[in-house]
Formats: structure tokens, C-alpha cells, sequence
């Protein structure tokens, strides 16, 4: 496949005398979507707030687009391209869904935060809002309460959010909670076009989803990368069908 948006080199993290994230070397290429798969306290989490700036690693760095972003704050990383969605909502749930898509926009605009609601009223912000919005299929409901939302279109306006930044790469942290089998298809539908737009790193604990969508699979397991390979590859393997897979496999 093709070149590295994001790449990560010899992250290592350590809470005491837990190491969370032990020397953890992957990329994310253009087009690509790639899980990160791991048992409930193997480091997923740990990993994705070290790339996306919110935990700083004890050794190790973060390159997008061949630029290091190590030392970046996640505000600047986010400016530089690295969308992110989270796995608890971020969005303000009594503003309507084109605020909520505004704000994003605003931030992408690189404005101070007091200029919010003349925002609103500018055409520019709108526009990347609305397009956003229309490129999420949520463009007949940008005047609803974001409250009102089921929460599988709440997950789309959080990736319209990211979207208005134009990032050259998406992390997402389990999109997929929350929704029913239904919306799960949806959203995999969905996540599968945008890869296209910008590459996904994919931290997932629905194996249905992420072995219909991922081109690539990182098995974490104690922190550590135990196997990075296509979904045939990840199922077909030995240390992970043992460490993780298990009957299931
Ligand atoms: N701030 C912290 N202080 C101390 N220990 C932490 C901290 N954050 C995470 N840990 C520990 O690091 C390990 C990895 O946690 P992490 O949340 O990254 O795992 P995860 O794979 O995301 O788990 P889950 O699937 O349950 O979300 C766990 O043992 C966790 O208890």
C-alpha cells in the first residue's frame, strides 16, 4: 500500500511500574483504515491519547505527514491535521448540530473562542459547516438540538466536527459504542468511504466492525504490538488466537 500519513516510533509509557505502551512502532497509510485491537486494559487507550497529545510518552515520537509532532499540544496537532473522535462525546448537546459543526469549524479557523456567536453569522464558517454537515448526511437536521439526535447521528457530527479541520488523518475511539446493529452497519458503511478522504486509526472492540473495515489489524496485548498484518493474516495467527482471540477465532 502506499506511503505513511502518521507513524508512530518506540512509544513507551509507563504508570509506575505498569508499562502501558512498550515500544510501539506502526503507521497509518494513505486510504487505509487500521484497528487496534486489544483486551480490555491492554493500552489502546494509553496509545491514542500519546498520538493525538493529551499523554505524553516517556520516550518514543509521533510523526504526520512526516513532520514531528512529538512535542505538540493536541490543540496543535489537531491544527495540523490529526482529526480525532472521542469515545466519550464531546459535543454540546443543548446547541443545534450546525453550532456544534460552526465550533469546529471556528477552531479550524484558528479564531479566539470569544468571537463565537458572531461566528454564526459568518458565511465562510457556515459554508465549511454545511458542507461538512452535507457530506455526513446530517444536512436536514443542522437547525435540530444535538440532543435530539439518535446516537448513531451523533457520531456522524462528531466526525463532521473533525471534518471541518480537514484532517489528513482520523483517530477514532470506538465509534461504534453505543449503537445497535443497525447504526453499527451504518456507520461501517460510512467509515469505509471517508478512509478514502483521510486515513483511520481505528481503536474498536466490535470484532464484527473492525473485520469488516480494517485493511490492517494491531493486536495490543500488555502494551505491546504483538502483530500488525490483514484481517486474514490476524486471524490466522497463532500468538494472537492464543493471547486474545480465543474461542471466538
Ligand atoms: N493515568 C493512569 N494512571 C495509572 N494507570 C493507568 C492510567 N491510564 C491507564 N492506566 C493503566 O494502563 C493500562 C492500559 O490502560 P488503557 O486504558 O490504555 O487500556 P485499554 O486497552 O484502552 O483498555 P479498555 O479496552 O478497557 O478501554 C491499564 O492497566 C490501566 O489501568
Amino acid at each position: 500500500m502506499s506511503e505513511a500519513v502518521l507513524s508512530t516510533y518506540g512509544l513507551s509509557k509507563s504508570f509506575g511500574a505498569l508499562k502501558a505502551s512498550e515500544d510501539i512502532s506502526l503507521d497509518l497509510r494513505a486510504g487505509e483504515i487500521h484497528a487496534i485491537i486489544g483486551p480490555n486494559g491492554a493500552g489502546k487507550s494509553t496509545l491514542i491519547a500519546q498520538i493525538c497529545g493529551t499523554l505524553e510518552p516517556d520516550v518514543g515520537r509521533v510523526e504526520l505527514m512526516g513532520r514531528d509532532v512529538t512535542g505538540l499540544s493536541a490543540r496543535a496537532r489537531a491544527k495540523a491535521g490529526l482529526g480525532r473522535t472521542f469515545q466519550i462525546s464531546a459535543l454540546a448537546m443543548e446547541d443545534t448540530v450546525l453550532q456544534n459543526a460552526v465550533l469546529g469549524a471556528l477552531g479550524a479557523s484558528g479564531r479566539p473562542w470569544r468571537f463565537w456567536t458572531p461566528a454564526l453569522k459568518d458565511k465562510s464558517l457556515v459554508a465549511r459547516a454545511d458542507a461538512a454537515l452535507e457530506r455526513v448526511g446530517l444536512e436536514d437536521f443542522r437547525n435540530m438540538r444535538t440532543a435530539e439526535l439518535s446516537h448513531g447521528q451523533r457520531r456522524q457530527l462528531e466526525v463532521a466536527v473533525a471534518l471541518t479541520l480537514s484532517p489528513k488523518a482520523f483517530l477514532m475511539d470506538e465509534p461504534m459504542a453505543g449503537l445497535g446493529m443497525e447504526g453499527s452497519q451504518r456507520l461501517t458503511g460510512f467509515l469505509s468511504e471517508l478512509k478514502q478522504e483521510a486515513p483511520i486509526l481505528l481503536v474498536e472492540h466490535d470484532m464484527d466492525a473492525v473485520f469488516a473495515l480494517a485493511d490492517r489489524i494491531s493486536v495490543l496485548v500488555y502494551g505491546r504490538v504483538i502483530a500488525t498484518g490483514t484481517v486474514d493474516d490476524i486471524r490466522a495467527n497463532r500468538e494472537v488466537r492464543e493471547a486474545y482471540l480465543g474461542e471466538e477465532s
